[in-house]
């Protein structure tokens, strides 16, 4: 019987935990010591518990009822950040891909400008395959270690994993504990320009400094949820604490004392006017969580 080293919290509001600042109680919170301890977490766990894997909590929207079982907090810890070789990167998942986005900078390693602007970790990153300006997540993964509910750890190749827009598919009931990315070795300098470049764009056209989750709708092809939303005049649109951004039709913004019901009917009332008058139903981009994630 191993002692795990990590820390607990119980009935933790999950509110604490995620850039939309909603979301009810978790019945347990763990962070882990590092990813021994967390192997160890995993081994013990009760096969039927909930269980959800958080990391920033950039992407959710966390019921006003919380979480019934335990979320394991990546964020904060599993943060081993390491050059390997030439061209690699190895990163534990509680690494911030902000930080990553420097890292690689600092070492002349170029390509994931992109993720300087993206808030969260790494985790998240590859679980959403988060992408911007032309960028994303596993176009520079090689290889990933993931952890089952049996405490087991795999590693894996990249091509066991079919990246699409904001997801990924691959082998299931397993989380992301670290990944390798292969980079390509460059000017440092101008890789952290455009890093500030990429950032003062960001600012310009997106709500960064007011609570959100980033798009809350994945862009329809061949067009903009954005601009669908925009034309239709519903910048402003407000339902209880939540409310139409507006500077970017695309994401709602807490303006204080917002509810995960608030944002849940307003997310609705967009899909239906927008679908009333386009014929397009836009989908959601953030995961609702209410019950076990895997
Ligand atoms: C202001 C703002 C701007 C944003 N801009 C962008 C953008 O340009 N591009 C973009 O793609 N996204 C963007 N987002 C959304 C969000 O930042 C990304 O999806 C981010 O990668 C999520 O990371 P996270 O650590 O917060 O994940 P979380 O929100 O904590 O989790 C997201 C999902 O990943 C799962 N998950 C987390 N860690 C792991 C793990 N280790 N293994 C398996 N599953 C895991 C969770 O269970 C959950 O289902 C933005 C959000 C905000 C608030
Ligand atoms: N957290 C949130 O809810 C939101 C975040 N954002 C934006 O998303 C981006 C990432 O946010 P988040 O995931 O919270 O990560 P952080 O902003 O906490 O950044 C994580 C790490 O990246 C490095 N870093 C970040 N910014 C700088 C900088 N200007 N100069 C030097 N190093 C820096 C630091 O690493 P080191 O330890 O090496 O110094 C830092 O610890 C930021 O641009 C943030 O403004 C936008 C909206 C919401
Ligand atoms: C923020 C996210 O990702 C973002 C990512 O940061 C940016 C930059 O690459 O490109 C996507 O936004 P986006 O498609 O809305 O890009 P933008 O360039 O801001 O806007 C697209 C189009 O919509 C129009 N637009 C935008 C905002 C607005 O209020 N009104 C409007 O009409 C713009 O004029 C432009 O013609 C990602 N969103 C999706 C759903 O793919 C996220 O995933 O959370």
């Amino acid at each position: 019987m191993t002692t795990l080293r990590g820390q607990w919290q119980f009935d933790e509001p999950l509110s604490r935990h995620t850039s939309w600042r909603v979301g009810g109680p978790a019945r347990r919170l763990y962070r882990p010591a590092d990813a021994d301890d967390l192997v160890e977490f995993m081994r013990g766990l009760d096969p039927d518990e909930p269980l959800l894997w958080l990391g920033l909590g950039s992407n959710l929207l966390v019921d006003d009822a919380g979480f019934p079982g335990t979320v394991i907090l990546t964020q904060g810890t599993l943060d081993i950040l390491e050059r390997r070789g030439n061209d690699r990167v190895y990163a534990e998942v509680g690494v911030a891909s902000a930080k990553l986005a420097r890292f690689a900078a600092r070492h002349d390693l170029t390509g994931i400008e992109f993720l300087a602007g993206i808030p969260g970790t790494l985790g998240g990153a590859l679980a959403m395959n988060a992408g911007a300006w032309g960028g994303e997540t596993w176009s520079f993964v090689r290889r990933v270690w993931t952890l089952d509910r049996q405490g087991q750890v795999h590693e894996r190749d990249a091509a066991e994993y079919e990246p699409a827009y904001r997801e990924v598919r691959g082998p299931t009931g397993e989380w992301f504990l670290a990944a390798e990315l292969e980079l390509t070795p460059g000017d440092g300098a101008a890789s952290l320009a455009r890093i500030r470049e990429l950032l003062d764009q960001r600012a310009a056209t997106q709500p960064v400094g007011q609570p959100s989750c980033g798009s809350v709708f994945r862009n329809p092809p061949g067009d903009h949820a954005a601009r669908l939303i925009d034309s239709l005049g519903l910048k402003g649109l407000r339902i209880g604490g939540a409310e139409v951004s507006s500077i970017h039709a695309n994401f709602i913004i807490n303006r204080g004392g917002a509810t995960a019901t608030d944002i849940a009917r307003l997310i609705e009332q967009i899909q239906q006017t927008v679908e009333r008058h386009t014929g397009i139903r836009l989908m959601p981009e953030v995961r609702r969580i209410a019950g076990e994630q895997a």
